[in-house]
């Protein structure tokens, strides 16, 4: 168990190079279940949730081989119908249900352990179950999820699929599991997150066709076999929000490098109405120091809100990094988290550590400031929430402990190594077993 000691108040600068995406590696690995032949996966980011991820693969059978700080080989060759998803890791992470997919086309059959991830609100597997029974499963839902497949010699047959909400990882198991079943399938109401374009184009690399990448209509014309590849992850975009939001909190100036700037237009934007500026420049993104932050207003001198929604709207993931920095802008912010029940009731944290913040219900907060946050001992409840306690603290006065920082390591890869370089005074300290953390 470890906690970060943090001495608030120094100006981060300097130069980011962002990791790869968590939300992205992890649909990317699962892919490697396709197929027999060899899958190179580079700028994997080194993060808990990954090392899960490769955990499971690695119990199923799957040969994993490190080539370089962030480049993995992967191999399923030795993967049967009777392999088994380890139940522990299986629960550590969200992204494990992500195997259903792959094992469902290749062998016909899955028995899935329930998977884990952030606790931030009810979290539905329905549209996983309604895609795959559109390309002919059937499923038993006991505390485990056993799925069939009912098509041509056991196997899945294309379809039409039409998600009852455009869920990412819904979406990316109906586009793994159509790659592989021969014929047209058609997603429709399909989530486009940028991490989902990234496993579309993965797969294409493998020999399935898909049209439509990045709209919400998908047209897949899956094959019978898929071969191996080499795919580099696309840059994180909420750990590069994540910065930037560093940046405008703490006065410093920083350079994200190798950005998709195409990813990052909503997030500059809302960054913008909080007062952040940002400039583009080639790939890279530029944030100004010692900005003074005023959050804008709507025509009519109406406050402004900030909602997430899925893409291209504003990531529901950058949701309480927002709040953290509305905390040191000058004026007032409705945030409404729209997707996610429960990921705004860390905020009574920042409220201790001296926000701002009327909690209006579990979907909506009022943000004024800005606020003076003083240093104070606040834990982690989860990954994102972490990191808006990290950023809070990074601007608080005085000394702050963040405990339950696995939660931060899920996502965000040396976190308090890369803070460090740019001026943080952050310290990794281990705690006592016997204290909580
Ligand atoms: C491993 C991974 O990739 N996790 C991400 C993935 O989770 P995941 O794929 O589990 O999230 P979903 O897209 O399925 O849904 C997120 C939440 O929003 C709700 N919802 C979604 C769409 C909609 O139109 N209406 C609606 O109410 C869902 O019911 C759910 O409560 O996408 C989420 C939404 O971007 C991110 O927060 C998670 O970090
Ligand atoms: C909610 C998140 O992750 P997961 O879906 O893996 O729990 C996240 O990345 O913010």
């Amino acid at each position: 168990m470890e906690k970060f000691v943090i001495d608030g108040g120094v100006p981060l600068s300097g130069t980011v190079v962002p990791a790869g995406n968590k939300n992205g590696a992890l649909p990317i690995l699962a892919a490697s279940v396709l197929t027999s032949e060899e899958v190179v996966v580079r700028n994997v980011p080194r993060i808990r949730d990954v090392e899960a991820m490769l955990a499971v693969l690695a119990g199923l059978g799957v040969t994993v081989e490190w080539r370089g700080a962030n480049e993995v080989a992967l191999n399923a060759a030795a993967v049967t119908a009777e392999s088994a998803i380890d139940r522990e890791n299986a629960e550590r992470i969200r992204a494990s249900f992500l195997l259903a997919g792959p094992l469902l086309a290749r062998f016909g059959r899955c028995e899935m352990p329930p998977p884990g991830g952030d606790v931030i609100g009810r979290r539905r597997l329905d549209p996983h179950l309604d895609a795959f029974v559109a390309l002919g499963a059937r499923y038993d839902h006991d505390r485990d999820i056993v799925l069939e497949a009912t098509g041509p010699e056991g196997r899945l047959r294309a379809g039409e699929v039409f998600m009852d909400e455009p869920s990412v990882m819904a979406t990316e198991n109906a586009l793994l599991a159509a790659a592989l079943t021969p014929g047209v399938t058609v997603i429709g109401n399909a989530a486009c997150e940028p991490h989902v374009q990234d496993l579309a184009r993965m797969l294409q690399k493998m020999g399935a066709d898909i049209q439509g990448v990045g709209s919400n209509v998908m047209i897949v014309s899956g094959r019978d076999e898929l071969g191996g590849c080499t795919h580099e992850v696309s840059p994180d975009h909420i750990e590069i929000g994540s910065f930037m939001a560093l940046a405008g909190v703490t006065g410093g100036e920083m350079r994200i490098v190798d950005t998709v700037p195409d990813d990052l237009r909503m997030i500059r934007l809302v960054f913008e109405k909080l007062g952040l500026r940002s400039e583009v420049d080639g790939a890279d993104v530029l944030v100004p120091g010692g900005q003074k932050l005023i959050t804008g207003r709507d025509v009519g001198e109406h406050k402004i809100k900030v909602q997430d929604g899925p893409w291209p709207a504003f990531p529901a993931d950058l949701t309480s990094i927002a709040v953290a920095l509305a905390t040191q802008c000058e004026g007032s912010v409705l945030i409404h988290e729209w997707m996610f029940e429960n990921r705004l009731v860390f905020t009574d944290k920042l409220v201790l550590m001296g926000a701002d913040i009327t909690l209006c219900d579990p979907h909506r907060a009022i943000v004024a400031g800005p606020a003076r946050l003083r240093g104070e001992r606040v834990e982690s409840p989860d990954i994102r929430a972490g990191m808006a306690m990290l950023i809070a603290a990074l601007c608080a006065d005085g000394r702050s402990e963040i405990h339950n920082i696995r939660q931060i390591d899920r996502g965000y890869e040396r976190i308090d190594e890369r803070l460090r370089e740019l001026g943080a005074k952050i310290d990794r300290v281990p705690v006592e077993p016997h204290h909580s953390s």
